[in-house]
């Protein structure tokens, strides 16, 4: 009889992670490795990338580290390319993100420049770099962690919202631009998860309060939510889906009122 129940597995698949060490780059690298992929984690820190590769290595992962700041977008890719000869790459995942939470009227040019360059520059030209090849085997996943914040308005800073919004509209763009290729490409658009990129607004109560009142379930999100529909948009289970944005926010974006 036939079957319908797709493979989340990533066996014999190489994923780059960026921003990998913590949070929910984290859980995606964790989840990957538990689906069997070889994965090449980024992050500024040399400890939490041998702890993390240790601990994967101990469950059998294929690990390989890089150590760079995703705003030296070219660096980073010169030691991608060195670390993956010919392999292939299945799945890359721009996740590497940050905030510099501030009234529109108080951003400096600094803060613009760190806060673009990090959460968008950076994930256009690993895509891509990524995309040449991807375009090699007519197969590909790109991922790229957007945010509630481009979609509707928060309090937590325009620039960043800015950039959120920005993903959402490469992954379209790209997606028709390289879907003739095989190539897909999607977002993902969290509301609140417990990181350390959210720890201190998660430790006022009444800032939580106010998240779960406009969250239909009613609670913040567990990473191991996040991470199911990253595990679902590298595996095969999503290959007819390209150029959309997930929203994992509880309900959060289609509460009116
Ligand atoms: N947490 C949340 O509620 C939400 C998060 N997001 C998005 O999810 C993504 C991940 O956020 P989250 O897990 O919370 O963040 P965290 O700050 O908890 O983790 C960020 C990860 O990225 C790495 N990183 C940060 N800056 C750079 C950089 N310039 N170059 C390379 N690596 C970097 C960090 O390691 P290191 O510092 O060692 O480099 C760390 O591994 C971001 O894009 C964020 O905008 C979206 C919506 C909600
Ligand atoms: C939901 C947002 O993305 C969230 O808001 C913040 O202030 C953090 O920067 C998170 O990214």
């Amino acid at each position: 009889m036939e079957t319908y129940l797709p493979s989340f597995h990533l066996e014999g698949k190489t994923a780059v992670i960026t921003g990998a060490t913590k949070g929910i780059g984290r859980a995606i690298s964790i989840s990957y490795a538990e689906a069997g992929a070889n994965v090449i984690l980024i992050s500024r820190t040399k400890s939490d990338l041998d702890q993390l590769k240790t601990d994967l290595e101990m469950r059998g992962t294929n690990v390989q580290t890089i150590i760079g700041d995703v705003q030296q977008y070219k660096e980073i890719i010169k030691r991608v390319d060195d670390v993956i000869g010919d392999r292939s790459i299945d799945v890359w995942v721009n996740n590497a993100g940050m905030n510099i939470r501030s009234e529109a009227e108080k951003v400096t040019e600094e803060e613009w420049d760190q806060i673009i360059n990090t959460n968008m520059k950076s994930a256009f030209f690993f895509s891509q770099y990524a995309a040449k090849k991807m375009k090699e085997q007519e197969y590909g996943k790109i991922i790229n962690i957007s945010s509630v914040a481009g979609h509707v308005a928060l309090r937590t800073g325009v620039v960043y919202a800015m950039t959120k919004a920005a993903l959402i509209q490469m992954t379209k763009t790209l997606s028709l631009e390289w879907g003739k290729y095989g190539i897909r490409v999607n977002a993902i658009g969290p509301w609140y998860f417990p990181t350390s990129l959210t720890e201190k607004l998660l430790q006022n109560e009444q800032y939580v309060q106010d998240i779960v009142d406009r969250t239909p379930l009613k609670r913040i999100g567990e990473l191991k939510e996040l991470a199911g529909t990253a595990v679902f948009l590298a595996t095969e289970a999503s290959d007819y889906i390209t150029g959309q944005t997930i929203f994992v926010d509880g309900g959060m974006t289609i509460y009116g009122f």
